[in-house]
């Protein structure tokens, strides 16, 4: 817990994630040296004295808050209480307690599923607060809006400089791979590469193989996280509105999961067939990010999905569960 180098460094909170991970990987390799983090369980970030006294004793210049509780559909379906408090509190926590210690930027993760779910495609960050949201995933989508709005609202205020970035469905080294609990690409690899092992005929693939995606490799959203935090302030303001300050994160092109569940098997090298699953929920029909305004501000995905599934299947195998 802690840097040991004193107070002062970039805070990551997450840093044991999926992308909080990659957050690291990426400011390690730029030479930055001041990383500072803890786990959950050294600093709940839902107890908001812990979140005080933690940032009190460190004070930060920079944070990346990309803590959160995190799942695929199912999970959202089913913790939904988790999902909306967890996220709720440990944003409130970190946000204010950034304010209070003089943070002086801060990055929120949202989330694509913030937009509404019968919505113009691809979306752009303007259609927020404009329709009902996919209802599997409302009450993480409704703490992801609230997050937005915290880090608008403390800037409106208090003039902080708290920044918001939507990504995409994204996967990579260090994803979950429970069948239960993980998005689609983990729980496609894990399944794909289970069944050419056994010799099954099929793998089972939920809901109707219809619903489009698009999938961004960690690294590159690690990337542009880095890229955001470090753009001036006078930049980021003159691509943003004070109420329309979040940044859209994604390649801009999407496929269908039953086309996603053929190219994963085409990269595991599995022959059999595809069983889609009607009884399991198909989820938003499609979600596709405008991402016209990150690339105004010169960022731009650069890993492509095949080599970035080849790339992930690899790590899956050199990083058994
Ligand atoms: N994965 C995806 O497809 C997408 C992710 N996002 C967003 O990106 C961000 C990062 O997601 P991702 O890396 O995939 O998620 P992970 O589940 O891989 O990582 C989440 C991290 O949050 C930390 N965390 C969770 N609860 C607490 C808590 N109560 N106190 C302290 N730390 C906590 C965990 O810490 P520890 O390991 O120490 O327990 C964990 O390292 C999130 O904001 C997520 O909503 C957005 C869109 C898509
Ligand atoms: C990132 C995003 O992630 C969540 O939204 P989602 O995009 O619907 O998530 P998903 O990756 O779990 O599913 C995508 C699609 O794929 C289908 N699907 C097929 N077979 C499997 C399968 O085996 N597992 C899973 N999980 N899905 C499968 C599944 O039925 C669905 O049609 C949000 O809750 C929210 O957390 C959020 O922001």
């Amino acid at each position: 817990m802690g840097n040991g180098q004193g107070v002062g460094g970039i805070y990551i909170a997450g840093h044991r994630g999926m992308v909080g991970s990659a957050i690291r990987r990426a400011l390690e390799s730029a030479g930055e040296a001041n990383v500072l983090s803890a786990t959950s369980k050294d600093l709940d970030l839902r107890n908001a004295t812990a979140v005080d006294e933690f940032l009190a004793a460190n004070r930060p210049t920079q944070v990346y808050l990309a803590a959160a509780k995190v799942g695929g559909i199912q999970a959202n379906n089913a913790y939904p209480a988790e999902f909306i408090h967890d996220n709720l509190a440990i944003q409130d926590n970190v946000i204010h307690a950034a304010w209070r210690h003089g943070v002086q930027r801060l990055l929120f993760l949202g989330s694509s599923c913030i937009y509404p779910r019968d919505t113009k495609q691809p979306m752009r960050e303007e259609v927020l607060l404009t329709g009902p949201l996919e209802p599997t995933n409302e009450p993480y989508a409704i703490a992801k809006v609230a997050g937005i709005k915290l880090c608008e609202s403390y800037n409106r205020q208090y003039g902080t400089d708290f920044r918001s970035v939507m990504p995409t469905n994204l996967y990579g080294p260090g994803d979950n791979f429970d069948l239960e609990t993980s998005h689609v690409l983990p729980a496609l690899i894990r399944k794909t590469h289970e069944a050419r092992v056994t010799g099954a005929e099929s793998i089972p693939v939920w809901g109707s193989g219809r619903p489009m995606r698009e999938f961004l490799h960690v690294d590159d959203m690690a990337a542009a996280c880095v890229h955001v935090m470090n753009l001036d302030r006078a930049t980021w303001q003159a691509h943003t509105d004070p109420r329309c300050s979040h940044l859209n994160v994604g390649t801009g092109e999407d496929l269908s999961i039953g086309d996603l569940a053929r190219l994963v098997a085409d990269v595991v090298g599995f022959e059999g067939q595809l069983a889609f699953d009607p009884d399991r929920p198909d989820g938003t029909p499609r979600k596709l990010l405008d991402v016209s305004r990150l690339k105004g501000l010169g960022w731009q995905a650069s890993i492509g999905l095949r080599e970035g599934i080849e790339q992930t299947y690899q790590w899956y195998l050199e990083n058994p569960a």
